[in-house]
């Protein structure tokens, strides 16, 4: 469990945060998703956001993001209000259950190097650290053996572990993953759950959409439940059978829409602009 971590409630009155979502509503079309979400994120905290379908979990991560617009309340990002954050190539965003490379007969060395485009100097080369950094992530998730091979050829669950890479390629230090074990196998759960293991003991932030926790129980130091858009848990991860087990709940896969990055985006500018980099095409 991460120093900064502390007690019930999962609230760190003295460290960093990583994020913070004070008060947050948002809504689709008028429909009300976020109905006054608070909750604190420390750096270096390993935490699982957790409810129901349609409970508002991705509306949370695309809210904090600022891809999704808050109605009211207020989102801060390393200390820094949304709208004036700049520093999105700390953020690593694994987007929900996309097919990496798509059609483009793509290898899944360029998927992982183009998480670095955020980084580098428009027009630049590549450099001996970019390409150690692609070494490192490919290391990272286990796909190093599969560095030169065509991204459609594998798996969903070792694309999900490519998108992964993608993100730690750009040498984030806070990723926000949405549903990453989502239809994917139990080695590959398992060697995710690795992947995830090695970013929390090198000191970063990781919040992560879970169906259900899995194999990463054992890396999850913090859990927010939502339901109808409200934090109805906050604190030790629920057991197996708890929260997300328990009768009525009924997490249905797949999601119908995960691709879009929301026609709308919050009046972010920058902000909105560095995330897409992150959210690989389907076509
Ligand atoms: N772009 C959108 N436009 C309109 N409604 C949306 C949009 N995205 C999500 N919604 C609706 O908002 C509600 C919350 O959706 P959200 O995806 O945040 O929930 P979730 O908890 O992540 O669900 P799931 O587990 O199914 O992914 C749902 O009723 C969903 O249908």
């Amino acid at each position: 469990m991460s120093a900064q971590f502390k007690g019930a409630g999962g609230r760190a009155s003295d460290a960093p945060h990583a994020f913070q979502a004070i008060d947050a509503h948002a809504a689709y079309d008028g429909v009300p998703v976020l109905n006054g979400v608070s909750v604190d994120i420390p750096v270096g905290q390993t935490m699982a956001v957790l409810g129901p379908n349609g409970s508002g979990k991705s509306t949370l991560m695309r809210a904090m993001l600022g891809i999704v617009p808050l109605t009211s309340g207020e989102i801060r990002i390393h200390g820094t209000p949304l709208r004036r954050f700049r520093g999105w190539r700390r953020i690593g965003y694994v987007p929900q259950r996309l097919t990496a490379g798509g059609a483009v007969p793509a290898t899944v060395r360029e998927i992982v190097a183009s998480g670095q485009v955020a980084t580098r100097r428009r027009l630049s080369f590549t450099t001996k650290a970019d390409r150690a950094a692609v070494d490192e992530a490919l290391d990272t998730v286990g796909l190093s053996d599969r560095a030169g091979d065509a991204v459609r050829e594998l798996s969903g669950g070792q694309q999900q572990r490519v998108l992964i890479a993608r993100a730690l390629a750009g040498r984030p230090d806070t990723f926000v993953m949405d549903e990453p074990m989502a239809g994917v196998d139990a080695e590959n759960q398992r060697a995710l759950a690795g992947a995830i293991t090695r970013l929390r003991d090198r000191g970063s932030t990781v919040v992560l959409v879970l169906h259900e926790l899995g194999p990463l129980e054992e890396v999850i130091e913090r859990a927010v439940v939502l339901e109808h858009g409200r934090v109805v848990h906050d604190g030790e991860a629920p057991e197996a059978t708890g929260e997300c087990a328990r009768p009525g709940h009924e997490h249905q896969h797949p999601h119908p829409d995960p691709n879009d990055p929301d026609p709308s985006p919050a009046d972010t500018g920058t902000a909105a602009e560095m995330i897409r980099l992150e959210v690989p095409r389907r076509d």
